[in-house]
């Protein structure tokens, strides 16, 4: 028989994990119930997909027509019944996000995601939307489409890197947020070393951005590599109609780097995306600064569980992510995820920590020498310095 004891009440301190517990167990029981009407897509674990940049995405849930609720930590221990007795049943429904990870390509924006989807108030988008970019003429509802559901006061998010660097983002971000400010009820009291809420906007209701910036000369490279890889895949593919005869060589590094006359060429995107001030500078037109965090993409590898405090207090989220989610593992080189319940930790795909083609010490100087003003305003402009110089 089920228990129906009433679940203990729990201290003050302790009140909105109870009141998450409570919101996630009806949520659980009303998903289950729909789920059993409905044609239900269950896609396990770690299962890996093709998104639609193309990215390798880790457990692509938007797809998913009728979602379970994750059981958040939370949530153990109370009788099910009791809980939908007590409490007037919520339904789980698609959001528009409330945070979203606008970049930077190749930062360590992946690493960032799927370290907050072990989050139980966090629920993303598996793969990259690409709306304010992409696909703004298909309009709110699709984008909403692909959103996960969730319960009120659980925080909707997804990540793609290009916003950063796309002109019309900033304005239609800003847009969505001034509508939709009405969602996520969190805990909104960190100001995320964003530098406080002092920037030249004071739009995008409650809208939280979250920029995770590398070194921009290692950014580059990274970048680079990552065409090289997709150019060797497309050789190892057979010749089709449309791609018989175009095998082109990606160009060295140098002769996409540097113009003819030797200086930098930022024509090219991967030397572009690095110049972050100038970037930055159109977002303030439209967000305060305080509405932005900055995340370092070197500590997310050398120091995750601090990164990832800061993302949570600036989110408003309760400090559950911490340095037990995080093993390194020596095989990957990189931190990977230890999930509760999980026995092995679960490392990103093979398109994250690729090695890195060797780049002349006399180029990487010439990157170095060009990004150092770039550099110095953006730390600036943020007030701190990432330690690239
Ligand atoms: N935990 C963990 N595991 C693997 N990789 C990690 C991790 N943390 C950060 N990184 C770094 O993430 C880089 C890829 O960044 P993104 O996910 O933003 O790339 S993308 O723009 O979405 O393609 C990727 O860049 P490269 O090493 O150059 O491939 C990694 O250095």
């Amino acid at each position: 028989a089920p228990d129906r004891r009433t679940p203990p009440l729990p201290g003050p301190r302790d009140f909105r994990g109870y009141a998450n517990a409570v919101r996630s167990q009806a949520a659980e029981f009303a998903a289950a119930a729909a789920a059993s009407a409905e044609a239900t897509l269950r896609i396990r674990h770690g299962e890996s997909n093709r998104g639609v940049a193309g990215e390798e995405v880790e457990r692509p849930e938007a797809s998913a027509e009728a979602l379970r609720i994750r059981h958040g930590e939370s949530s153990r221990g109370f009788a099910r019944e009791e809980v939908v007795e007590e409490e007037e049943e919520e339904v789980a429904r698609r959001r528009l996000p409330q945070a979203i990870i606008i970049g930077v390509k190749k930062g360590g924006t992946r690493a960032l995601l799927e370290a907050l989807r072990l989050h139980p108030d966090v629920r993303a988008a598996g793969a990259e939307p690409h709306f304010f970019d992409r696909n703004y003429q298909r309009g709110l509802e699709w984008y909403r489409s692909l959103m996960p559901p969730t319960l009120e006061g659980q925080l909707t998010m997804e990540k793609t890197p290009s916003y950063f660097v796309t002109e019309a983002a900033p304005a239609r971000i800003s847009a969505l947020a001034r509508d939709e400010r009405d969602s996520f009820r969190g805990d909104h009291n960190g100001s995320g070393g964003g530098g406080g809420d002092g920037g030249g906007a004071g739009g995008g209701g409650d809208m939280r951005l979250v920029v995770v910036v590398r070194d921009p000369v290692t950014r580059a490279i990274s970048d680079y590599a990552q065409t090289l890889s997709k150019q060797q895949q497309q050789q190892q593919q057979p010749p089709t109609a449309a791609t018989a005869g175009n095998a082109t060589r990606v160009p060295s590094f140098e002769a996409l780097a540097f113009r003819a006359n030797g200086s930098v060429d930022p024509g090219w995107s991967a030397v572009r995306i690095g110049l972050y001030a100038q970037h930055l500078a159109r977002w303030l037109l439209h967000f305060p600064l305080g509405r932005m965090l900055f995340v370092s993409g070197e500590r997310l590898v050398t120091a995750p569980a601090g990164e990832l405090a800061r993302v949570q207090r600036f989110l408003g989220l309760r400090p559950v992510i911490g340095e037990r989610h995080f093993a390194f593992d020596a095989t990957k080189g990189f931190p990977c995820l230890q999930r509760s319940g999980g026995k092995r930790p679960h490392c990103l795909g093979k398109t994250k920590g690729r090695p890195h083609p060797r780049i002349e010490p006399e180029v990487i100087q010439r990157l170095r020498d060009f990004y150092r003003p770039h550099n110095q305003e953006f730390y600036r402009m943020v007030g701190h310095d990432f330690g690239w110089d």
